[in-house]
C-alpha cells in the first residue's frame, strides 16, 4: 500500500498567549501540497502570531506545527530549511543593486559554489519577473518590484513552504496581478504558499483555497464558495424578468422555502433567496416547469468584503 504524503502544513490545537491575552485559540488547519492557501482576518485576528510560530520565530503556548512531516518545535533546523518567510513590509537595503542584494543572501545561506549561487540568483530573478531590473538600485524600485525582490530572496534556498505576510498590501491592481501570477507559477513548480491578507477579495483572486480567522479562532476554511457557505452568507438578491406567467411565478415562489421579500415590479419579479447554488438551479428549473416564460435571471450577492466587514462589525458590537 502507498503511504499518503504528509500535508505541507499541519497545524494542531495551536494556542498563543501574550500574558492573559489569547491571540490564537485552538487553531487546527491542514494545507495540502502545492496550494496557494490564504489566511484572511481583520486586524488583530492572530494571523502574524500564527505565522511566527510556523516560521519558528516564536514558541506557542500549546499545540503542534508539522511542515512536510517535520515537527517545527522538535526539529528547528530541518524546519527552517523547508520554510521561506516574507514578513509584512520586509526592508531592502537602499544602497545595494538588486543582484547584489540577492547574491549577498545567497552567500549568507552558503548556497553552493560561486557559479551555483549566481545561477540561483538568476533563476529567482526570473521567477519573479525581475531579470531586466537586476542592475537597478533597490531604492529605485517600485513597491510592487520591492515586494518581488524580497520574494526572490525568500526563494533562494528552494523552500517547500512559503509563508507570506500581507505581500499584496499597498500594491496597486497591476502590481497585485503581477504578484498573483508569480505566486501561481511558484506553486505550479511544487511549493506550497501560505499567504495572509485582511482583504478577502485580494486572496480570493490569488488562492486555491483559504481560511478566515477572527479573534484567534478559525471561522471557516475551504474554497471561496465553501467559506461563503460556512460563514452563513449565501443570501442573495434575485431579479427575474418574465415574458409570461407572472401570476404563476408569484404563487410558485411564494411557496418556496428559501424565498422571501417577494415583489412584482412591471415585468420583473424580485426576491431574496437564501439557498445553495444547487437549490438555486432547482428553482430556475422549477419555475420553467411550472409554465413561466423566463427572459432573464440576475443575482446579486454580498461581496466577500461585505462578509468580512460583517465579521469585524460583530467584533465591535460584542
Ligand atoms: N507581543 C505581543 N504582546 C502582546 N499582545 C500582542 C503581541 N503581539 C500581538 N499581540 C496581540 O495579539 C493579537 C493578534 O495579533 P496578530 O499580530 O497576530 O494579528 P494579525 O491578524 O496579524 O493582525 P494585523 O492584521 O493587525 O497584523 C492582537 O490583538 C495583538 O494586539
Amino acid at each position: 500500500m502507498l503511504a499518503t504524503a504528509p500535508p505541507a502544513i499541519d497545524i494542531r490545537d495551536l494556542r498563543v498567549d501574550y500574558g492573559n491575552f489569547i491571540a490564537v485559540d485552538d487553531l487546527s488547519l491542514t494545507v495540502p501540497k502545492g496550494e496557494v492557501f490564504g489566511l484572511v482576518g481583520p486586524n488583530g485576528a492572530g494571523k502574524t502570531s500564527t505565522f511566527r510560530v510556523i516560521t519558528t520565530l516564536m514558541q506557542p503556548t500549546y499545540g503542534e506545527v508539522i511542515l512536510d512531516g517535520v515537527d517545527v518545535l522538535e526539529d528547528l533546523e530541518s524546519a527552517r530549511r523547508i520554510i521561506g518567510y516574507m514578513p509584512d513590509l520586509a526592508p531592502v537595503p537602499s544602497d545595494l543593486k538588486v543582484w547584489e542584494f540577492l547574491e549577498f543572501h545567497a552567500d549568507a545561506y552558503g548556497l553552493g559554489s560561486r557559479s551555483q549561487r549566481k545561477e540561483r540568483v538568476a533563476e529567482c530573478l526570473e521567477a519573479v519577473n525581475l531579470t531586466p531590473q537586476r542592475n537597478n538600485w533597490c531604492k529605485a524600485l517600485s513597491r510592487g518590484q520591492t515586494q518581488r525582490v524580497v520574494l526572490a530572496k525568500t526563494l533562494l534556498h528552494r523552500p517547500r513552504v512559503l509563508v507570506l505576510d500581507e505581500p499584496a498590501s499597498g500594491l496597486d491592481p497591476l502590481a497585485r496581478r503581477d504578484l498573483r501570477n508569480v505566486l501561481r507559477a511558484i506553486a505550479k513548480e511544487g511549493a506550497t504558499i501560505f499567504v495572509s491578507s485582511h482583504i478577502l477579495s485580494e486572496l480570493s483572486e490569488m488562492c486555491t483555497s483559504l481560511c478566515v480567522m477572527n479573534r484567534g479562532k478559525l471561522l471557516a476554511s475551504g474554497t471561496v464558495e465553501e467559506v461563503r457557505q460556512q460563514l452563513g452568507n449565501n443570501e442573495r438578491g434575485v431579479t427575474i424578468a418574465l415574458l409570461r406567467g407572472h401570476e404563476i411565478a408569484l404563487d410558485w415562489l411564494g411557496r418556496h422555502e428559501f424565498v422571501h421579500d417577494l415583489r412584482l415590479d412591471g415585468e420583473r419579479v424580485s426576491f431574496g433567496f437564501k439557498g445553495t447554488d444547487e437549490t438555486q438551479a432547482d428553482l430556475i428549473e422549477g419555475l420553467i416547469a411550472a409554465g413561466v416564460r423566463l427572459r432573464s435571471f440576475e443575482e446579486r450577492r454580498s461581496s466577500f468584503e461585505d462578509i468580512l466587514v460583517g465579521v469585524a462589525e460583530s467584533n465591535r458590537l460584542s
